[in-house]
């Protein structure tokens, strides 16, 4: 097995245009580790999981995934270290499933060494890992929500990176597929040595399966830790605006949530302050 990569986010802030959005972030993500990022809708999570796989540059600090500062290294370079499955997927009349995966050997490896794999047992691999290999053939317009959430899952698999980013993986997904898709990614974590960063909204999926939780809160890291530690009330309300109470699983021992109603921005600024 190769040996896993580690990401250092150091200082980074970053805005768009009139709009700022990281606000000093410090996170080093261990090897081999599998975190959760949470947080409310526009906190600046996918913006970090963008930083880190080099399609966006900090305004300030860096990002090194490893050794490298990922402002430094070519597109190409960075294909190779990290893959990321967006919230949306490039959806190209025509399209097969097969050749939609195989875009992510392109991405890594180039127009040449694609060549050179001619059919791709990474390819291949990653179609059965995610348990798509039968719809090889199918037009990825034909595919429900659900069914091209996994494929663009195995696209990124194809990429074979050691550093697996993943935006909202469980989107669209029925309950059962939303399970198998999680434990496929720890699974896979742990046979390949893969370092994990996965956005979820459902915190009773990052309780149950990531092993840390980070939660930002307005472009900053509010908590940060294993789910028994900071999966609390006060998380609830503060990351997630959300008043609950947290339990425990009776068999797993992990957090479980009741969420009980939104919280209003008075109520939720008095519970804070
Ligand atoms: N390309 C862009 N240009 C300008 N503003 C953007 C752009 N992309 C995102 N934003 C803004 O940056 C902020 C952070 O967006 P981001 O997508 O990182 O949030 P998020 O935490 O992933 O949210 P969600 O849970 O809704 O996916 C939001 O206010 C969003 O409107």
């Amino acid at each position: 097995m190769t040996e896993s990569v580690g990401i250092h986010v150091e200082g980074v802030h970053f805005g768009y245009p009139g709009r700022p959005v990281l606000r000093g972030v410090d996170l080093t993500v261990r090897p081999g580790e599998l975190t959760a990022l949470i947080g409310l809708n526009g906190c600046g999570k996918s913006t970090l999981l963008r930083l880190a796989a080099g399609l966006l540059h900090p305004d300030e600090g860096r990002v090194l995934l490893g050794e490298d500062d990922v402002a430094r290294l070519s597109r190409r370079a960075t294909a190779r270290r990290v893959a990321l499955l967006h919230q949306s997927a490039p959806a190209v009349p025509g399209m097969t499933v097969r050749h939609l995966v195989r875009q992510g050997r392109y991405a890594a490896r180039g127009p040449l060494g694609m060549l050179r794999e001619g059919d791709d047992p990474v390819v291949r691999r990653a179609l059965r890992d995610v348990g798509v290999e039968a719809w090889a053939d199918r037009d990825v317009d034909a595919l429900s929500g659900g069914e091209r959430q996994r494929v663009r899952l195995a696209m990124a698999l194809a990429q074979d990176t050691r550093v697996l980013l993943l935006d909202e993986p469980t989107t669209y997904l029925d309950l059962h597929h939303q399970l198998d898709v999680l434990q496929t990614v720890v699974r896979l974590r742990e046979e390949r040595g893969l370092t994990v960063v996965m956005v979820l909204h459902d915190l009773a999926h990052a309780a149950r399966f990531a092993e840390r939780i980070v939660a930002l809160r307005e472009g900053r890291v509010v908590a940060d830790g294993a789910p028994k530690q900071v999966v609390t009330p006060g998380l609830l309300a503060e990351v997630l605006q959300v008043a609950g109470r947290v339990g425990e699983d009776p068999e797993g021992g992990w957090p479980v949530c009741y969420p009980d109603h939104p919280i209003a921005a008075l109520e939720y600024e008095n519970q804070i302050h």
